[in-house]
């Protein structure tokens, strides 16, 4: 058994594509309305409220391309935006006639890579999650497809849902796929073998994760850094091991949680942001950052690129390149090569006192890489 699944009061329910669609692109009414009643039955185990579900539900694009006369998933931009238009408002419409067997009403929650970024447009997406979670109503969630562009699209859910597991707190994350598990290669070979547990990185070495389906995106790869960032117990399976997995038996594969969950701050800022610029960090700085949790400092620094403003997250990089960290930045871009290499106390006496303050704050600071490790390079 389980039990931090089973305990969970509040989970985020993640379905793929694959489990709410036809492979022609048409809305699988028999499969929505048999996820909803394993949810509906999970949420009011007694009639009684207490548990709440937040569904992350993909498949607009998909559900919107035989509507649209469609064979194939499209691959132009501003096609994908029209199908996830139309598809989006027929999802919702069936979710909305399919929790109504239960008495449960829906809400619709479009969101943008922008948004979970945005501290302001964070903190106003997770009020409103709260207070339809408050009304007893299930918020069903999707990326805003017809306003994200290319460059900053999650593209797949799989990252989205991880991010609204931090939003809303969750005490676990259900990922629904059309595979019953992650397997040790792609489970339509011959060989391949269920994984039961990931505890860490090392029980991920020589698996084969694959690319999508017919109407999916991601593949498994998106689905194993989603838990891996989740910071909260994840099963992957089936849409059909749904009741099994929130009752937190041993369906599909179990990712368990870190030993301590991050704080909110450093799980937003370490997974729901991207650096605005960089700062290039000498061997004692990194030290100071990385080994002994202190704030950045002006004489540690070498190097500065981007066009950033004071307050917006950088990223931080050894003298190799190597992202180490990421932190919001006490000043702007251009103020930051005058006050480089120099001690605070200096630049306290030349230019005033309030030249005193680090260039980031230990407590706007999360650590990405630990540089025993060949870290990742930030320019990617
Ligand atoms: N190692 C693996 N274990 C399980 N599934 C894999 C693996 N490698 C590739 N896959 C494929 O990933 C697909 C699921 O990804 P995707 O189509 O993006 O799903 P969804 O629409 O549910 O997000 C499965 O159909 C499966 O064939
Ligand atoms: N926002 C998109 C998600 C696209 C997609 O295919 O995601 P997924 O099936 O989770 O890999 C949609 O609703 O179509």
């Amino acid at each position: 058994m389980r039990t931090a699944i089973a305990s969970a009061r509040r989970v985020v329910v993640k379905a793929g594509s694959s489990s709410l669609t036809t492979p022609d692109g048409a809305i699988d009414a028999a499969r929505i309305d048999a996820l909803v009643d394993a949810l509906a039955g999970w949420r009011t185990p007694d009639g009684g409220r207490g548990r709440e579900v937040v569904f992350v539900s993909s498949g607009a694009i998909a559900a919107g391309m035989s509507p649209l006369g469609l064979p194939v998933r499209p691959r132009d931009l501003a096609i994908q935006q029209a199908a996830a238009s139309v598809g989006q408002g027929l999802l919702i419409a069936r979710y909305a006639s399919s929790f109504a067997r239960y008495g449960l009403g829906v809400g619709q929650v479009l969101l943008t890579a922008d948004d979970m970024m945005r501290r302001s447009h964070h903190r106003n997406a997770r009020r409103t999650l709260e207070q339809l979670l408050a009304f007893g109503v299930v918020p069903i969630v999707n990326e805003n497809d017809t306003v994200a562009t290319d460059e900053i699209r999650f593209g797949d859910n799989d990252r989205l849902a991880a991010l609204v597991a931090h939003l809303v707190r969750a005490d676990a994350l259900i990922l629904l796929s059309d595979v019953d598990a992650l397997y040790t290669g792609d489970p339509r070979l011959p060989g391949s073998r269920r994984i039961e547990h990931v505890r860490g990185p090392a029980d991920l070495d020589g698996v084969r994760l694959g690319g999508s389906g017919r109407v999916g995106t991601g593949g498994m790869v998106t689905k194993v850094e989603a838990a891996r960032i989740a910071g909260v117990p994840v099963v992957l399976t089936d849409a059909a091991s749904v009741r099994q997995a929130l009752a937190g038996e041993d369906a599909g594969t179990y990712f368990h949680p870190p030993v301590t969950r991050p704080s909110a701050r450093r799980q937003w800022l370490a997974h729901a942001t991207t650096g605005q610029g960089r700062l290039r960090l000498d061997p004692g700085a990194v030290e100071a950052v990385v080994r002994r949790g202190k704030s950045l400092l002006p004489a540690g620094i070498t190097g500065v690129e981007g066009d950033f403003s004071a307050g917006d997250p950088v990223d931080l990089c050894d003298e190799q390149g190597g992202l180490i960290a990421r932190g919001l930045v006490n000043y702007d871009a251009g103020e930051i090569p005058d006050l480089m290499g120099r001690s605070t106390r200096w630049l306290a006496r030349e230019l005033g006192p309030e030249y005193e303050r680090e260039i980031i704050h230990r407590d706007d600071l999360v650590v990405l890489a630990n540089p025993e490790t060949p870290s990742r390079s930030a320019a990617g």
